[in-house]
């Protein structure tokens, strides 16, 4: 990102956890305004959900930084994503000194963008109305979006988070209005899938990244070059194999071969198939994981027919 000052920035104020569709109408707000205005897309994030601080509890996320900052490039054009790093000084940074100084100073922000409830800076004492006033004041512009809602159930990350704990993951993509993602480096398994007849591609939730219900999913997989294909995936501590209580994430991928080891794949999760399970033998786990793998193809098969 161009940390230069003079760079004039449309901000979305926010964590954006997820990228949900609340997210969403702020992240389109700022495209438009932006378009107009002749200046950058951007949006603030930080590094630490401001939980995990202020009340010290730590706060299990949809995403990683990365992810956040990809998905919300992606699915609405936002060109900077200004992660702040959320420490001491942050949490007892008073609300207007983050709007006029580490915004409009330091960031170049001539137009915020914040949701109808957004509370910030110290004590949460920064609201709308105050924003909007602020803004007025300071000669820049301020938009408050009003609140998204689908089933009428309001859209948040906390909600999203309680539905992909619970492996729904077919509501939580509608409420996401995208697929749930995870980013990361393939890193090497323990090579026995291979000697089964599926070998798997082996990610990792960061630390801090919530872990889906334990249990298949049929998800796509996304190499560096842009292609994707299906794959099926377990989320869990392998029970049959594996007695370590280590969480892993492995994706047998279908009709691929090839070395992913090291490349940088993105993961997108669609369904839940069913849940992990100690099987009495390799065999019955292999028959079991064939299935699964016939139950993703025809799940991919009728989504693209629709
Ligand atoms: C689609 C799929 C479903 C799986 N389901 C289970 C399961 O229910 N229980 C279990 O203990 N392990 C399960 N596994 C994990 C396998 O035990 C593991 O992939 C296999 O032993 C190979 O491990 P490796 O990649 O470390 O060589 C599953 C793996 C895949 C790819
Ligand atoms: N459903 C929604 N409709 C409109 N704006 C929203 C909605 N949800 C969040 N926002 C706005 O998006 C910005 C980012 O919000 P935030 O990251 O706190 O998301 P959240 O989903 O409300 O999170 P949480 O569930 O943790 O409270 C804020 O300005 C917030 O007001």
């Amino acid at each position: 990102m161009d940390t230069n000052e003079n760079v004039r920035r449309v901000v979305a104020l926010g964590f954006f956890d997820g990228v949900h569709l609340g997210h969403g109408a702020l992240l389109r707000r700022v495209g438009a305004i932006a378009a107009q205005k002749g200046a950058v897309p951007a949006a603030v994030t930080f590094d630490t959900h401001p939980t995990n601080l202020i009340l010290n509890v730590p706060m299990p996320l949809l995403t990683s930084p990365l992810d956040r900052a990809e998905l919300m490039r992606r699915y609405y054009g936002i060109r900077d994503v200004i992660v702040t790093h959320f420490d001491e000084r942050m949490m007892h940074m008073p609300w207007q000194e983050f709007v006029t100084q580490y915004l409009v100073k330091e960031n170049g922000a001539v137009h915020l963008v914040a949701g109808h409830d957004f509370h910030f800076g110290y004590k949460g004492e920064g609201n709308p109305e105050r924003l909007a006033q602020l803004c007025a004041a300071q000669g820049i512009g301020c938009d408050i979006v009003p609140k998204v809602e689908r089933d009428h159930i309001t859209v948040s990350s906390t909600y999203i988070r309680t539905l992909i704990a619970q492996g729904e993951i077919e509501r939580a993509n509608q409420f996401l209005g995208h697929p749930h993602t995870l980013t990361d480096r393939v890193s090497h398994g323990k090579k026995l899938g291979s000697t089964l007849g599926f070998p798997t591609v082996n990610l990792r939730f960061q630390p801090g990244v919530l872990v889906p219900a334990f249990g298949v999913y049929a998800t796509r997989v996304f190499f560096e070059n842009g292609d994707s294909r299906p794959a099926v995936t377990n989320v869990g501590v392998r029970p049959t194999v594996d007695d370590g209580g280590r969480v892993n994430v492995e994706g047998f991928i279908l009709d691929f071969s090839g070395d992913l080891y090291g490349q940088t794949i993105r993961m997108e999760f669609y369904k839940r198939l069913r849940g992990e399970r100690k099987f009495p033998n390799l065999e019955a786990l292999r028959s079991e994981v064939m299935r699964n793998a016939e139950q993703t193809r025809a799940y991919f098969k009728r989504t693209e027919e629709r």
